[in-house]
């Protein structure tokens, strides 16, 4: 059975700027302790969700809200700072150009990479055909990312993340640098998967893409649940998503 639960969840980031270079102010702030020093940033903050096969979730917020970071909790990219994350069924996580590839790393390692993460095998078949959804030149495979163009970047990263379909489909601000035939491409393909899935979350500042896909909007402030929308009548699930972009 396919489900999410987030139990009183907390996420701090930690403030590695914030270092004080007063030394007089470090030294008595050891002993004082004052109340409003601050050394992380609380971006997920109690945060209770429930969701199971058929949820369709919204998370909508101001920028700074904790949208993303909750994805990233229930991807499993960070482990709650306190609180429970339950997930059942495996993840496609959408989260973005900064998900869990090493630019230093040929295209090809990191896709096989990003393959064994998810827990599918690397062959020489599946890259192929991750590869030829890119449309990328071949010779392009055993360049390190870090040459990449942000368009090209995402070109594989969906292509990786998009090969097999997802119980739990998590979606950040995505497809916002491609180019508009490779768009297409990807929106039909995203679409398939998402009508597959059996919970998707979707994270958008686009309020009439939400009420239009989600069946439930959680409205987030300051990384707490500020209120929660059921959206009636029950939403088509007809995803809109170029509409995402800016
Ligand atoms: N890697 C990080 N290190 C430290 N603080 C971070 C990090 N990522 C996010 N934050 C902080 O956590 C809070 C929540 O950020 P998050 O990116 O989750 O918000 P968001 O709702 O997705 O914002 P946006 O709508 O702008 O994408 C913000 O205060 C942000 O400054």
């Amino acid at each position: 059975m396919v489900s999410i639960s987030l139990r009183n969840v907390c996420l701090d980031y930690p403030l590695y700027g914030a270092y004080d270079f007063s030394l007089k102010r470090r030294l008595l702030g050891q002993l004082i302790r004052e109340p409003g020093e601050m050394r992380i940033i609380r971006a997920v903050d109690n945060v209770t969700i429930d969701a199971e096969a058929g949820a369709r979730i919204g998370l909508a917020g101001p920028n700074g809200s904790g949208k993303s970071t909750l994805l990233r909790l229930i991807a499993g990219v960070y482990p709650p700072s306190s609180g429970r994350v339950t997930v059942r069924g495996n993840v496609v996580p959408l989260l973005g150009l900064n998900a869990g590839v090493n630019l230093d790393f040929v295209a090809e390692d990191n896709i096989a990479l990003l393959l064994r993460i998810s827990g599918r095998k690397p062959t020489r078949s599946v890259i192929d055909a991750i590869w030829a959804f890119t449309e990328l030149e071949t010779r392009m495979q055993r360049v390190p990312l870090r040459m990449f163009s942000s368009g090209m970047l995402m070109r594989v990263l969906f292509a990786t993340a998009t090969a097999f379909p997802a119980d739990i489909l998590l979606l950040d601000e995505w497809l916002s640098v491609v180019d508009e035939h490779f768009a297409e491409k990807a929106e039909m393909r995203l679409l398939n998967l998402v009508s597959q899935a059996a919970i998707v979350i979707i994270a958008s500042h686009d309020q009439p893409l939400l009420r239009r896909t989600c069946t439930s909007i959680i409205n987030l402030d300051h990384g707490r649940i500020a209120s929660t929308i059921a959206v009636e009548p029950p939403a088509t699930h007809a995803f809109g998503l170029r509409e995402k972009r800016a």
